[in-house]
Order: C-alpha cells, then sequence, then structure tokens
C-alpha cells in the first residue's frame, strides 16, 4: 500500500497483470514537496513506488519517503549461498533518489548504511512507557526481555530496567529455531516481564521465550513488537497461555483479529 500526502493510492491491473495508475488521483494529492508512505504488503508495492516517483519526478515535484516495514530487513547478511536481497532493494530505493528515506524500526543498522539519506525511528521504544503503564510493569521488580544480541543492540538506548536476554541458535535456510536460553540474572519469583523486539512473523521466538521466561519465574509474558505479520494469526501464540497480550503498531496489521493483540497507530510519524 501506498499514501500520498496521507491518502491511499488507488491502483488496478490491466487484464495481463500489468499496474494501471491514476495520474489524477496522484496530481489531485501532489504538492511541490511530497510525503510518500510505504506499507509493503507484497513486492507489486515496490513497481508502485517506482511508478508514483518517476511521475512526481517528471513533473519536478520533490518527495520524502517513509518506510513503516523495510522489506528484505531480515536478509542483512550473506550465509552460504543465500542472496543479499536487502541490499539489492536497496540499490533500486536509492535508484529513486528521494529527498530523505525514514525508515520505521529497521531489523539492523544495514537497512540504514545501504539506503542513501535514511535515519530510523523506534516505535517500541517510545510505546514502551505506554505498554508499562497498561500491564502495571513495576521498574524495580520486573524484566524487559531482548530475544537476541540485535535486539539488546537495536534498544541499547532504553535504560534504567532490569533486562535479561536472550541466545537465539535458528537455521538461516529453514528459520526453524533451534534453541533459545536466557542470559542474565533473575534474582526472584513472579515477575513480569515485557519482551522487546523489531517483528513477530509466526512467533515462535516469543513462545520460546515466554516459556523459558515462565521456567525462570515469570507470572505474566507481554510481547511488545515495532512490526506485526498478519502471519501471526497462523502460529500458535495466540492460541496458547505463554504470552498474556501483544502490543504492536499499524506499520503492518491494520485492526487487531484477536483480543490480545493491541495495536497502537503510529500516524504522528513525521
Ligand atoms: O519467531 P518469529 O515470530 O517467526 O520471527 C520473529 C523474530 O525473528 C527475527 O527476525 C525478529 O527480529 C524476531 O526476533
Amino acid at each position: 500500500m501506498i499514501l500520498l500526502n496521507g491518502t491511499k493510492l488507488v491502483f488496478k491491473l490491466f487484464p495481463n497483470g500489468e499496474t494501471l495508475v491514476d495520474g489524477d488521483q496522484i496530481l489531485a494529492l501532489a504538492a511541490d514537496f511530497n510525503k510518500v508512505a510505504f506499507k509493503y504488503e507484497n513486492d507489486s508495492d515496490l513497481i508502485k513506488l517506482m511508478f508514483i516517483k518517476n511521475y512526481l519526478d517528471d513533473r519536478n515535484l520533490k518527495a520524502a519517503l517513509i518506510i513503516y516495514y523495510m522489506p528484505y530487513s531480515r536478509m542483512d547478511r550473506v550465509e552460504g549461498s543465500s542472496v543479499f536481497t536487502l541490499k539489492y532493494v536497496a540499490n533500486f530505493i536509492n535508484s529513486l533518489s528521494f529527498e530523505k528515506v525514514t525508515l520505521i524500526e529497521p531489523h539492523s543498522d544495514v537497512s540504514l548504511a545501504l539506503i542513501n539519506k535514511s535515519t530510523a525511528k523506534y516505535p517500541s521504544i517510545e510505546l514502551l512507557i505506554r505498554v508499562i503503564a497498561e500491564t502495571g510493569f513495576n521498574i524495580e521488580q520486573d524484566y524487559l526481555f531482548f530475544p537476541d544480541a540485535g535486539a539488546q543492540k537495536r534498544y541499547s538506548k532504553v535504560k534504567g530496567y532490569k533486562q535479561l536476554v536472550g541466545f537465539k541458535v535458528r537455521d538461516f535456510q529453514t528459520g526453524e529455531i533451534k534453541k533459545l536460553d536466557i542470559v542474565g540474572h533473575v534474582d526472584h519469583k513472579n515477575f513480569k516481564v515485557i519482551i522487546v523486539d523489531d517483528l513477530c512473523s509466526y512467533g515462535g521466538t516469543f513462545m520460546m521465550s515466554a516459556e523459558k521466561l515462565k521456567e525462570a519465574g515469570a507470572d505474566k509474558v507481554y510481547l511488545l513488537v515495532g512490526h506485526c505479520e498478519k502471519s501471526i494469526y497462523k502460529g500458535k501464540i495466540l492460541e496458547t497461555d505463554l504470552i498474556d497480550q501483544v502490543f504492536t503498531t499499524n506499520t503492518m496489521l491494520e485492526e487487531s483479529e484477536h483480543k490480545k493483540i493491541h495495536i497502537y497507530e503510529i500516524g504522528g510519524i513525521k
């Protein structure tokens, strides 16, 4: 999905699958300086982005880009014969020459390094205070949990909390999580935990985290993720009692289809 200055652009398809772009809609919404919001749903959104930016360029109209979720941001390294797709998508975005690019909660700094004129925003960090209030989290007794070193690095700005970190081993090719251990000292039982991470897909990481945290003495485990894929509904995370509540943003989901999922709007992000 692509929004131009806050309004969703409507596309149709030609019978052969080519994209039909509505120039009248674009011109009705366009200004001298435009805000293009890219809400990735599938790869066809990349083609739509290319058409819009070129159409604006042809009219000498400038544009900044906000990427709600950076597609392919997890393919940020090469292992064996895997393909560095993030680099290629970043090259494509760079070729469009936006005035600036804002990435919402990228998986790693590799996205920032690859995309020209980019900066990042982390709604999870901004929302943490609200989640703390909603869950009755006690800063003196309760813990934040980062499921892996990548998450710990991403949220290293978050200070003043008791923290635990996971050590996760995942098969890069199949995505299967082989094991997850908790690193850090737990000095009492019956504490609450907020797991903080960038993205929930099927939720396997967080189920395994919650299982280990409950074994270590947690009585309530909450999940705060910047992005939540629709695939959460296909995973088992919502069927079990391991995670008490999921807090996320509308970068991927529009409306909650489950009472455990709470979605915050990030519409205010500039
Ligand atoms: O375990 P699922 O939900 O499938 O995947 C989410 C995890 O996989 C990583 O890329 C994310 O940063 C998160 O830690």
